[in-house]
């Protein structure tokens, strides 16, 4: 059972807050209501002449002080109440960050980068929109309505009173009409903000592929009509907003005729004094302010509730990478050992499966290599490992146990996982080879540094580890990019080792020298290569050959060479072209 409310929650666990806020907006209210009945007063006495210079002066320093009180309390009641939306913004944010974490992989392959920080800064900033201003103004509304209208009902005249309240009630129904409509333009601006974000994010990530391919007016192009798209609907949304605004002040000016004129009538027929009169439409005055806000809380509150949906619907997307009940706590440590036993997976939504039928076993501290076309599951197979994705149940195992068994954290912590982008954080070299729960002296950042054959290119840097990457700093060749993220994982000492393609970018001189580093390292722990240069693969114990996404050859290298399949054409080909360079290079050396 997932959150219901996001709001509700956190009334009722700031409820003493709320009540001391609310409290004191009725103070405020109270206070304020001392004006109409001092201009009243005042006015009558002038009508008698009874007013002289001291008196005069006692009803200025008396709409002074209230109006004074009135300030202090609306002030402070103000504060606390925007203190409380800052709460919830800060929590709301925290837990968003907190749930994204834990979704899985799958989750980012449906989402834009613009949709998430659209919820993660408009949203939470609607929530907190409507704690402060919505909040203490539906406060102050309800208050001082209730108040104002009592006031003017009981001390001057009920008839009065109910005649020019009579427009009021089509302020709400108006309000209910606008509903819909309000609530789905907020949706679509959030929607067309997030769309634009978007560009611009794809636009910076893949800034050189634009510019290769000379598609600057192309994006450009885009980019307008996502821009005019938001203007588009934040108009209409301003539109409708409006048209509401407009509205609730004409039906307002309604009640004003109507005070006029039979008001008017009611002091020519002495039913009222002059007095009363003034103190009323005083009355009225004061209440024009919140009726007005009450149409603008209406829609804060409806735009609240859709970013509340929104988020619920975040806050509840259930991981479906987690522990359960099935996993075995006990498990804390992983030796290696791994079994695929016929597994056939299928990516949620997919069509075919990306693994058939996979049965392998790869004994602990050995290493295996998996080649194969792009596309034919090497990934895939890697990636099940980690749990990226649930492999379904008794398919996978490792250390003989159901690798659905194993708690993820002890999973994660014993695998280094090298994947094939290599991501690096916006931070120094060092954090970035750290990258783990457990910390890390600069001795061990060193020697995994120089096991990954990265260590004469990062001293070499400005800052050497402390150089920091990323958007405002360096940038690493992705040779260095995916050394560093070798380093990354060596670190970890895991038990498992994974590349995935993580070698294509290095020569074949680095890659041997990476290996036999590993080689060493790697002494009674479990490594798999996926790779495309034979080079990469060839020292493994034991081959697969993926295809369609099932195992077509295995073997170590020498069988798979003889067996003259795939693997073998793979070779061969390699070989050619690697002697085909050598000519190359010999040829321009003696023609140079
Ligand atoms: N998240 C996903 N959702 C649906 N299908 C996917 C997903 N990721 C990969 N696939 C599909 O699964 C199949 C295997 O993909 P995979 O990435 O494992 O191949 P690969 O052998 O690693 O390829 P490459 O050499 O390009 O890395 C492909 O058909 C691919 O389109």
């Amino acid at each position: 059972m997932g959150r219901k409310t996001i709001f509700r929650e956190h009334i009722v666990r700031h409820r003493w807050s709320y009540l001391i806020g609310f409290a004191l907006v009725t103070v405020s209210s109270l206070l304020q209501l001392l004006i109409p009945a001092l201009m009243g007063r005042f006015t009558d006495s002038l009508e008698e002449g009874a007013l002289g210079p001291a008196r005069i002066a006692a009803f200025a320093l008396g709409i002074a002080a209230v109006a004074f009180g009135t300030a202090l309390f609306r002030s402070i009641s103000r504060i606390s109440m925007f203190r409380l939306a800052r709460v919830l913004e800060k929590r709301v944010r925290n837990d968003l960050f907190k749930h994204w974490e834990r979704l899985p992989v799958q989750y980012y392959n449906n989402q834009r980068v613009g949709d998430l920080m659209a919820h993660g800064v408009s949203d939470v900033g609607v929530m907190r929109e409507v704690t402060m201003g919505a909040y203490y103004q539906v406060a102050e509304a309800v208050v001082l309505i209730g108040v104002t209208v009592g006031a003017m009902a009981l001390s001057i005249s009920p008839l009065l009173t109910l005649l020019t309240l009579l427009p009021l009630p089509l302020l709400t129904f108006m309000a209910y009409r606008f509903h819909n409509k309000v609530m789905r333009q907020s949706e679509d601006v959030q929607s067309a903000i997030g769309d634009m974000t978007s560009r611009v994010q794809e636009f910076v990530a893949g800034v050189r592929v634009v510019k290769a391919y000379v598609q600057e007016k192309a994006e450009t192009a885009k980019f307008e009509a996502s821009n005019a798209q938001a203007v588009h609907t934040n108009r209409e949304f301003v539109k409708t907003n409006s048209l509401f605004n407009g509205a609730s002040q004409g039906i307002v000016g309604v009640s004003f005729l109507i005070s006029v004129i039979v008001g008017g009538v009611m002091v020519l027929e002495g039913g009222i004094t002059l007095g009363e009169f003034v103190a009323f439409n005083t009355y009225l005055t004061l209440i024009i302010g919140p009726i007005e806000s009450i149409g603008k809380v209406m829609n804060t509150l409806q735009k609240g509730s859709a970013s509340e949906k929104r988020l619920l619907e975040i806050l509840n997307t259930t991981p479906e990478v987690t522990d359960g009940p099935d996993t075995n706590e006990s498990i804390a440590r992983i030796g290696g050992e791994i079994a695929f036993r016929g597994l056939t997976f299928k990516y949620p939504g997919a069509k075919r499966p990306a693994l058939r039928d996979i049965t392998l076993h790869v004994p602990r501290g050995s290493s295996l290599a998996i080649v194969g076309k792009v596309g034919s599951g090497k990934s895939t197979l890697v990636s099940l490992l980690v749990r990226m994705y649930n492999p379904p149940i008794g398919t996978l195992y490792v250390d003989g146990n159901d690798i659905l068994t194993v708690p993820l954290k002890t999973l994660r912590e014993n695998v280094g996982f090298v994947p094939q982008d290599g991501f690096l954080f916006s931070s120094t070299i060092k954090d970035n080879i750290s990258f783990d729960p457990k910390p890390h002296s600069m001795d061990e950042v060193e020697e995994a540094a120089r096991l990954a054959q990265v260590y004469d290119n990062i001293v070499e840097f400005p800052g050497g580890f402390e150089t920091a990457l990323g958007e405002r700093g360096l940038s690493l060749s992705g040779g260095q990019r995916q050394r560093v993220s070798i380093a990354r994982a060596i670190i970890k000492k895991p038990s498992i080792l994974v590349f995935d393609d993580s070698l294509s970018a290095v020569d074949t001189e680095t890659e041997d020298r990476i290996l036999a580093g590993l080689d060493r390292v790697m002494k009674g722990r479990t490594t798999i290569i996926i790779g495309h240069r034979i080079s990469s693969v060839r020292r493994a114990d034991q081959i697969i050959v993926l295809d369609q996404g099932r195992i077509v050859e295995r073997g170590d290298h020498d069988a798979l060479v003889r067996l003259g399949g795939i693997y073998a054409d793979m070779y061969h080909k390699q070989l050619l072209d690697d002697e085909a360079r050598r000519t190359d290079s010999r040829e321009e050396a003696s023609n140079g």
